[in-house]
């Protein structure tokens, strides 16, 4: 997948092209990210990429004409077909439903905004789409982009080893993750759940799917209204209600 970042801050992105999943993805080359910086689109000597706004207001906005150059770089460096998205708290919220439907892109454009926000021209003309990963305010959209990419990126058919596999990432099948332990098997007076540590598969395979069926019930619950729930889960739910204290 290729990707390409617009940002006055590129260095940032180091944050995911160094490390863990993200960076092996870059070097195994499954995911190219380019940075493009609207600053190298300015022709005054301040470089300027941000203005005062219309209509009076604090902060500043973040000027269209660099910003613009640098998409058109960006779609170019991409290879002509991106959807381009802005982070902005303004966007549609960020699911595993549109990180999967964003995987399938052959490219993306992503423009992370910095000051009070981006001249609305941008928005209007250039701009596909806008997401959010959240509804709080960040100092900039680079922090939005990169948790998406990573998302995106753990989509990438080879970028997960077999050891861990997206299917089986809790939001994947619409539910919490069941919890997880390892060694030592008894760690201040606390043990790890006999279930786990037998080798009965399907026990285990059941135990777990009851425990994300409970701690979605628990700590999310209207994540089961939006799903289907096979007949094991039905009468796993039923046990869990049974169980649960009057
Ligand atoms: C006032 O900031 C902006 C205003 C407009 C655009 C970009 C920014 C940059 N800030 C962002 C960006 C994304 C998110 C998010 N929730 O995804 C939060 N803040």
């Amino acid at each position: 997948m290729r990707v390409a970042a617009i940002s006055i801050f590129p260095e940032m992105f180091r944050a995911i092209t160094d490390y863990g999943v993200s960076g092996r993805a870059v070097s195994e080359g499954h995911l190219v990210l380019d940075c493009i910086n609207p600053r190298t689109f300015t022709h005054d000597r301040h470089r300027t990429v941000d203005d005062r706004p219309y209509g009076g207001g604090p902060g500043m906005v973040m000027k269209a004409e660099p910003l613009e150059a640098a998409i058109d770089e960006a779609v170019e460096r991409v290879g002509g077909e991106a959807k381009v998205i802005c982070l902005s708290p303004q966007g549609r919220v960020l699911d595993q439903a549109m990180v999967e439907s964003l995987a399938e892109e052959p490219g993306l454009v992503l423009l992370s905004g910095r000051y009070e926000g981006i001249d609305e021209r941008v928005l209007e003309s250039w701009v596909d789409e806008e997401i959010s990963i959240g509804d709080y305010v960040l100092s900039g959209g680079e922090l939005a982009a990169m948790v998406l990419v990573d998302a995106v990126v753990r989509q990438i058919p080879g970028v997960l080893g077999h050891s861990q596999s997206a299917v089986e990432d809790s939001f994947a099948d619409g539910l919490l993750d069941c919890p997880h332990y390892t060694r030592p098997e008894a760690h201040r007076g606390s043990r790890v759940p006999e279930v786990l540590l037998g080798g009965d598969h399907e026990r285990i395979r059941r135990w777990r799917l009851k425990q994300s069926l409970q701690r979605t019930l628990i700590r999310r619950p209207e994540l089961l209204q939006e799903r289907e729930l096979t007949a094991e889960e039905q009468r796993l739910l039923a046990e869990i209600e049974n169980e649960r204290p009057d």
